[in-house]
């Protein structure tokens, strides 16, 4: 198979789909690889790097999407690259269909083939190639949000630990998945009083039995959030339904009763947010102020830790890539319900329920694509 790598062009995303070692591993299986010119330079790998590992460096990104039947990329493509994108060609890649109406049209009309790391999903439900950037997400979330507590940025001026004689700041993480315990777990650390929510009760039982003495638990519902956030200095949204639209569980209404300068770092942004009042933002301007409470909304969080995401993006998608340039896209899917599950879009068709709700467009079977397939 022809496998094209482009250099992301979101705002500070410097993560690239494949390393060195990746592009080698591909080569050993016979297939050919295009790296665009410097696609790895914000993760610490030269076009000198790719060429070693026997891949042909392109000089654009139009020559790239134009020569690949497989795109492998980190980031949903954005306005700039729709057009780039070929009929049947397969995308593989974060697309987060259910926050972009927009991203969902533009993919329906190219007719390619919409492979979304975000739910390839394994039979004990988890999500294989979510985990790493949200074990990144989550312990950037205390980092970002200690900061944004400082008071020259807008924050309630409150160190996450406190200090002897002086108690720690409370923190409130919605959602106990993979960001919510990453993040608790760096909250904790620091010192700070930590409240997770979540509607499951077995996770709850979990986080309870592992998590240190200054983390406490909570079933996740309207009452018990508007009792928490009046208190909480730092609120983690890390909800999340599979391929769908997160609820917005701190509606409009509640800023009024936060204190001057707490901070929301909404993670589930990608999925729309779980926070009512947050937009996506970039790395170059990561926050906003709404009712003196401090937004901090930013898309590609782990974009902005490249030496450490690209690794653990790499680590986990490399065998699934693998397995489609050797089969192609259809016996892959069809052979590995994981991969199956991926599927979004395929061929103007929308395969994926939560995508399907989320924009109202009607639903086809994964299966009816799989059978009909023919490239
Ligand atoms: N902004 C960024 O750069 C990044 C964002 N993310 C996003 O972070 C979000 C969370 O991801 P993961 O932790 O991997 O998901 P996960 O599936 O591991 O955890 C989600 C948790 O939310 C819980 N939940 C569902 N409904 C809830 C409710 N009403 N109240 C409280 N909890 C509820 C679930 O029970 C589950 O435990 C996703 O939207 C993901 O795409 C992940 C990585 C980077
Ligand atoms: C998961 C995701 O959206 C990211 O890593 O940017
Ligand atoms: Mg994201």
């Amino acid at each position: 198979m022809i496998i094209g790598v482009p250099k992301e062009i979101k705002n500070n995303e410097n993560r690239v789909a494949l390393t060195p070692a990746g592009a080698a591993e591909i080569r050993k299986h016979g297939h050919t690889l295009y790296v665009q010119t410097n696609a790895g330079v914000g993760s610490g790998f030269s076009d000198e790097d790719y060429r070693t590992a026997g891949a042909t460096i392109l000089p654009t990104i139009e020559e790239v999407y134009g020569i690949a039947e497989m795109i492998i990329k980190v980031k949903e493509p954005i306005a700039q690259e729709y057009n780039l994108i070929k009929e049947n060609q397969l995308v593989f890649t974060y697309f987060h269909f259910a926050s972009s109406e927009e991203l969902t049209h533009a993919m329906i009309a190219r007719k390619a083939v919409c492979l979304a790391y975000e739910t390839v999903e394994k039979a004990d439900r988890s999500l294989p190639l979510l985990v790493p950037m949200s074990e990144v997400a989550g312990r950037m979330a205390i980092q970002e949000g200690a900061h944004y507590l400082e008071k020259p940025l807008k924050g309630r001026g409150i160190l996450l630990g406190g200090v002897p004689g002086v108690p720690p700041a409370r923190v409130l993480i919605l959602g106990g998945g993979i960001v919510g315990t990453q993040a608790a777990k760096m909250a904790a650390g620091l010192g700070a009083h930590v409240t997770i929510m979540d509607v499951s009760l077995p996770r709850l039982r979990y986080l309870d039995d592992i998590m240190p003495a200054n983390v406490d638990t909570m079933m996740s519902n309207e009452y018990n959030i508007r009792d928490r956030i009046k208190v909480s200095d730092l609120i983690i949204g890390a909800v999340l339904i599979p391929g769908a639209k997160a609820p917005h569980l701190v509606t409009r209404d509640m800023l009024k009763m936060m204190r001057p300068g707490t901070v929301l770092v909404d993670v589930a942004v990608d999925q729309g947010g779980c926070i009512e009042t947050c937009k996506p933002t970039t790395h170059e301007n990561p926050t906003f102020i709404i009712d003196d409470v401090v937004h901090y909304c930013v898309a590609n969080m782990p974009g902005a830790v490249p030496y450490t995401s690209t690794l653990a993006l790499t680590n986990a998608t490399l065998p699934y890539a693998i397995q489609l340039a050797n089969k192609g896209w259809q016996k892959a899917c069809r052979e590995n319900i994981e991969l199956q599950l991926g599927l979004n879009v395929v061929k103007g068709e929308v395969v994926y329920k939560g995508v399907s709700e989320a924009w109202n467009l009607p639903y086809t079977e994964v299966t009816d694509v799989l059978q009909t397939a023919t490239v």
